[in-house]
């Protein structure tokens, strides 16, 4: 497929004098073969209004319909095909094996929403039926959810499939019966609108009102300042920087009606190495962390970028087995230019601070934006007494804190901000001790996982992919897995309203296969 860098506003596709290429990360070097345009603040308008004029279309329309639109979103980015993988690759830097698994997953997010869409229990369908003889007389009164209305999703620098275009915010969004307009990454405008078109072509398929979906493409923050801005948008998906997510959330705090932002930022997911674990296995473990680390250039929020231990010879043979297998992995391309800055910065603020001992370096960059890996400890103490050192470094990098003994290491924990995970590295003669941490590690992330890694978040019923700020801006929700649908949904009551008037899924046997709650009992 030929790309046009045309901005898709509802049916329209449309092309503008201010125009940007993207890069390749390898290099720095413009990919020249196709410009973008730069939508306007007429552009969000345009979106906007076409998102809010599909809305009232788009969200009333039968649930098997909406369904069978998730279907087809699915089957058409499939069928983009080595094309996809192509453009994501170049624009990325990221290979085409993670690609290919990134679109399965895409795809798939999709098809798992339209089998959430047709089960229907999002709905939270409740019947409580009258009592006129009770003094005073109790009401009937009937609740669902219903749409918020048109959503904005930013698209991920980091999965240019999974958390983009079509990702995870959008899917969940178009299930809840939302419209949404995208504004896509600055670093990916090919892959989003190969993704774009692909919806696009769905959205025909299957009759969908035009507006249901945009994209914007742009390169400044007023762009996204403005779609957030605009009083059609009723809610915000982001994932990205903890300056950018919180820029947003500041611009939907002070509009005149303000709206929820569900911001995916930072978390450095603290991986707990539990002594029998540690004693038994502490090798094998280390090639775990090691593996998870180097993901992607360690280019994921789950990234395992701390580490807490107790001091001792197994901690010691530990730090040495993920130094040694760090050792001979070469530095991989990073993202953007700009991510590779930052990342550069952070890992130069650690080797660069006195209570900060070098574990081991993978090879050396040979690129402009090859991002070398790096472990680093400190010890307990050093830790507790200056919190920058748990800040995130996007990428590679990790930090293993000698922990004294187990109080301290509670205490490092209790200074933790919010986290999308915590993993606790356990054997059985560690249960006695990591059933105390469990409660704790509950109150500070969204996923608490043992003997496993964080970095490969699952799409299911019962993930969570969120936790407390600054892991998320709104730690009462997932952007991954089918409960995701929640954040674009509120319930609506109806009291005493006649049969003819209520929505029919809430009138006597009109749920379906729904599950409804009547009087207080489950069905
Ligand atoms: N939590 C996570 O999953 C991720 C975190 N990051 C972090 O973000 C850094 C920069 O990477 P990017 O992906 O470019 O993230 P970013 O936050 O800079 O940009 C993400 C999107 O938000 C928009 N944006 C950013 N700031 C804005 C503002 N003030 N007003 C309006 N729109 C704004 C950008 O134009 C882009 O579309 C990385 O170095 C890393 O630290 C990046 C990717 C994922
Ligand atoms: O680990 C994953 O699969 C997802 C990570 C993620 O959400 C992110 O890096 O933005």
């Amino acid at each position: 497929m030929t790309l046009t860098g045309e901005l898709f506003i509802g049916a329209e596709r449309l092309a503008r004098g201010e125009q940007f290429q993207a890069a390749d990360p390898a290099t720095g070097a413009l990919i020249e073969d196709v410009s973008f345009s730069v939508a306007t603040v007429e552009d969000v308008a345009a979106a906007c209004a076409a998102a809010e004029a599909a809305f009232p279309i788009y969200s009333q329309l039968p649930l098997e319909q909406r369904a069978t639109f998730l279907e087809a979103v699915a089957d058409e980015i499939e069928a983009l095909g080595d094309a996809l993988t192509e453009r994501a690759s170049r624009e990325s830097g990221l290979p085409a094996a993670r690609l290919n698994g990134e679109r399965g997953r895409t795809a798939g997010q999709f098809r798992l929403f339209a089998r959430e869409v047709r089960d229907g229990g999002w709905q939270q369908l409740r019947i409580d039926r009258a009592d006129p003889a009770r003094t005073p007389p109790k009401p009937d009164l009937r609740l669902r959810t219903v749409p918020l209305g048109p959503v904005a999703v930013f698209g991920a620098s980091n999965f240019p499939l999974a958390f983009s275009a079509a990702g995870g915010d959008t899917a969940s969004a178009l299930a809840a019966g939302c419209t949404v307009v995208v504004k896509g990454h600055p670093a990916h405008p090919g892959t989003s609108e190969l993704v774009a078109s692909a919806v696009l072509r769905a959205v025909e398929r299957t009759g969908m009102p035009a507006g249901v979906f945009s994209l914007l493409n742009g390169t400044s923050n007023e762009l996204g300042g403005a779609l957030v801005r605009d009083p059609r948008i009723t809610a915000v998906g982001f994932t990205g920087s903890r300056g950018g997510g919180t820029a947003l959330m500041k611009i939907a705090a002070e509009r005149p009606v303000p709206i929820p932002v569900y911001a995916e930022m930072s978390s450095i997911n603290p991986v707990i190495l539990m002594p029998a674990a540690l004693s038994a296995r502490g090798s094998a473990i280390a090639k775990g962390y090691v593996g998870s680390l180097t993901l992607g250039a360690g280019q994921f929020c789950t990234n395992p970028g701390l580490v807490l231990g107790i001091d001792g010879p197994d901690l010691d043979a530990f730090l040495s087995e993920a130094g040694a297998a760090l050792s001979g992995l070469p530095a991989q391309v990073m993202l953007t230019a700009g991510i590779h800055r930052a990342y550069e910065e952070g890992r130069a603020r650690l080797a660069g601070s006195a209570e900060v001992t070098t574990v081991g370096e993978g090879q050396p960059a040979d690129g402009p934006t090859h991002g070398r890996a790096a472990i680093f400890s400190i010890t307990g103490a050093d830790f507790l007494a200056d919190p920058a050192h748990a800040h995130e470094v996007f990428g590679s990098t990790s930090l293993v804190v000698r922990c004294a003994d187990a109080d301290e290491l509670a205490q490092v924990l209790a200074k933790l901000e919010g986290q999308l995970t915590a993993t606790l590295q356990i054997d059985e003669g560690d249960y006695a001790d990591a059933a105390r941490l469990v409660p704790v590690l509950e109150r500070v992330a969204g996923r608490v996982i043992a003997n496993d890694w964080p970095t490969g978040v699952e799409v299911t019923h019962a993930m969570v992919h969120g936790g407390p700020y600054p892991a998320t801006s709104d730690g009462r929700s997932t952007s991954v897995g089918s409960l995701a649908i929640d954040r674009f949904l509120r319930p609506v009551s109806y009291q005493s309203l006649p049969e003819a008037l209520l929505p029919a899924v809430l009138r006597d046997g009109g749920a379906g296969a729904a599950p409804v709650r009547v009087d207080g009992k489950r069905g």
